[in-house]
């Protein structure tokens, strides 16, 4: 699938973003090819999501350009094609939205206007809250969930789109240690078919054996891309404040079902 695509599935060139005038990213330069899965980590406000957004065109640049699959961000039109993990569960105004709906909510870019959801739509909205463990909890609002299990709300929306390129803004944070390996293998079988999977993350943690390549904001620039570098000395530290990537050793994970990805090939 998008293995064999020509396009990169991003590429940033000297973007720059800034908010009230305060530069949040300054002359960020990035190329994601198809199928790669890249992590993005750096300091707390050192502008991963900011980068996120702006590479979603969620935010507007103050200069340079971005590219998705291969055409400029304005004149990108397949968004069916990439599922984007925000960083929290908007508040959503008080309206009462069950975990079924959310996840189905994912869908809403494939389809045709009008066109209600298919049994395959139904059936991969069953495999997305199976991959995140909560089927037993579709049917309940997604304000009764504590943070981690909205945090795997997220997610499963996301996957029920069946896109190849996922865009993830933390998804392990506030997910606890049994769901988070889960989720590193659904990742990991995401990957395996050919996804470009963009991941912010404070720590490689559980998802440390699928990442081969670690770009570190630092201030608002690139200050290392490549290898994930192994923490040392004050580093190692549990719960500092991580500045680069850490290539903990990947941990074995438990058997999740497999999440049909698209074949683009
Ligand atoms: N909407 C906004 N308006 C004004 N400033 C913002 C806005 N969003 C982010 N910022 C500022 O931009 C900087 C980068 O924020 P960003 O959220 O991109 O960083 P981050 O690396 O993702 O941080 P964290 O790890 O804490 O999520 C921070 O100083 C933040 O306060």
């Amino acid at each position: 699938m998008s293995g064999f695509e020509r396009s990169p599935a991003f590429t940033v060139r000297d973007a720059v973003v800034e908010y009230d005038r305060v530069p949040v990213l300054r002359g960020v330069s990035l190329t994601i090819d198809a199928g790669e899965t890249v992590a993005i980590v750096g300091a707390n406000g050192s502008g991963k999501s900011t980068l996120l957004r702006a590479m979603l065109g969620l935010v507007n640049l103050g200069s340079g350009s971005i590219e998705v699959h291969g055409r400029p961000l304005r004149r990108f039109r397949d968004w069916a094609r990439v599922g984007y993990v925000p960083q929290r569960l908007s508040a959503g105004g008080g309206v009462p939205a069950t975990v079924r709906e959310v996840v189905s909510s994912g869908q809403v870019a494939r389809r045709r206007r009008f066109r209600l959801p298919t049994a395959a739509d139904r059936a991969a909205v069953n495999r997305a809250l199976a991959s995140v463990g909560l089927t037993e909890r579709a049917g309940d609002s997604v304000h009764e969930l504590s943070g981690g299990q909205q945090q795997r709300v997220l997610i499963a929306r996301a996957l029920a789109a069946e896109p190849d390129t996922f865009v993830m803004d933390e998804p392990m944070a506030g997910v606890d240690a049994t769901n988070q390996e889960a989720l590193a293998t659904t990742i990991g079988q995401l990957s395996a078919r050919g996804a470009t999977v963009v991941v912010v993350l404070h720590e490689l943690g559980p998802l440390a054996s699928l990442i081969d390549r670690a770009v570190t904001l630092d201030d608002g620039e690139i200050a290392h891309d490549g290898f994930p570098l192994s923490p040392q000395g004050d580093c190692a530290r549990p719960g500092h404040d991580h500045v680069h990537p850490h290539a903990d050793a990947g941990r074995s994970a438990p058997a999740v079902p497999v999440l049909e990805v698209p074949r683009r090939d």
